[in-house]
């Protein structure tokens, strides 16, 4: 949005899933809905934007000449056997299951750009995103750090899924993009891994946006998903040594900076109520 006064900024509303012809250098190409509970709505849907969607511009970026860069996900390590993860690790994934519209799907993606790069010389690059939050992320995203939030700051219980003990490691926002533009200039085909090695289960991250938020924001236990993977840590080696890249903000750092813009979302100019809340908009 703060780019619509730039008169060099052009908004195109259109979807990847159909072909588009345009003159562009080089293309981020991030479309897909990337939270478990948008992209397993309309899974056939989601597996054709990875898939035809990733052709589509993989086209367009032949044709123009434009550097080409996939964003795929830690999801292709899918119920990690190997842990951290590094990007030699083929994975552990699911093909029927209902993640894989979105894991195959980024995998296939992943295909689909080493094919072209190999076959085409279509200068490609590959990331693969680890758990990334931060300000401006939907408020029904639907995914962990974002459901913690509001619902520590709405005064309803924060839903653990499972036991809790699965694990994640949580990337701001500011670190990712820094990341993907570093991938973009940089001469390194990938895929790299682009996340915060800090790991934490889902239990502690509640405790951090207790401590954030409200002590006394409660927990409620939900049945898990299926196939939730049960780990997942980034080994970043590879993008510290070819991409000198490595994540600045540690989510103790990172969380009240989106709960500043979730409160300031959630409840506009009128000030929270609660005194108990602890940590001012910072
Ligand atoms: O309210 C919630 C939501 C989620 N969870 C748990 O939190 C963990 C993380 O779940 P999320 O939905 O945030 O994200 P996932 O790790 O499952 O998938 C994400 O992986 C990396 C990215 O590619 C994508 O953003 C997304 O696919 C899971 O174990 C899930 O069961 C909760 O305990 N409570």
């Amino acid at each position: 949005m703060h780019h619509f006064k730039n008169p060099s900024f052009e908004l195109i509303r259109h979807d990847v899933v159909e072909p588009l012809l345009l003159e562009v250098d080089q293309i981020y190409h991030l479309a897909c809905p990337a939270s478990p509970v948008h992209y397993k709505h309309n899974p056939v849907k989601t597996i054709k934007t990875n898939v035809v969607g990733t052709l589509n511009m993989l086209g367009l970026a032949k044709r123009v000449g434009a550097r080409f860069l996939l964003t795929s996900t830690s999801e292709v390590y899918g119920d990690p056997l190997q842990h951290p993860q590094v990007e030699t690790y083929w994975g552990n994934v699911n093909p029927i299951g209902v993640r894989s519209c979105y894991d195959e799907g980024k995998r296939t993606a992943e295909t689909l750009a080493m094919d072209y790069h190999r076959g085409a010389g279509v200068e490609v690059r590959i990331a693969r995103i680890f758990n990334t939050y931060g300000p401006r992320m939907c408020i029904d995203d639907g995914r962990v750090v974002s459901n913690f939030v509001a619902q520590a700051l709405r005064k309803e219980p924060m839903t653990v899924y499972g036991d809790g003990k699965q694990t994640r490691s949580f990337q701001f926002v500011s670190d990712l993009v820094e990341g993907l533009m570093r991938l973009m200039e940089g001469e390194h085909v990938g895929p790299f891994n682009l996340g915060n090695p800090g790991e934490f289960t889902m239990l502690e991250l509640a405790q951090v946006v207790q401590e954030t938020i409200d002590p006394n924001a409660r927990i409620e236990f939900r049945p898990n998903t299926e196939d939730d993977p049960h780990k997942r840590k980034p080994d970043i080696t590879k993008a510290k040594d070819l991409l000198g890249w490595e994540p600045k903000i540690p989510l103790r750092q990172g969380l009240p900076m989106m709960v500043s813009d979730f409160r300031q979302r959630i409840f506009g100019d009128h000030k929270e109520e609660d005194t108990a809340t602890n940590t001012s908009s910072s």
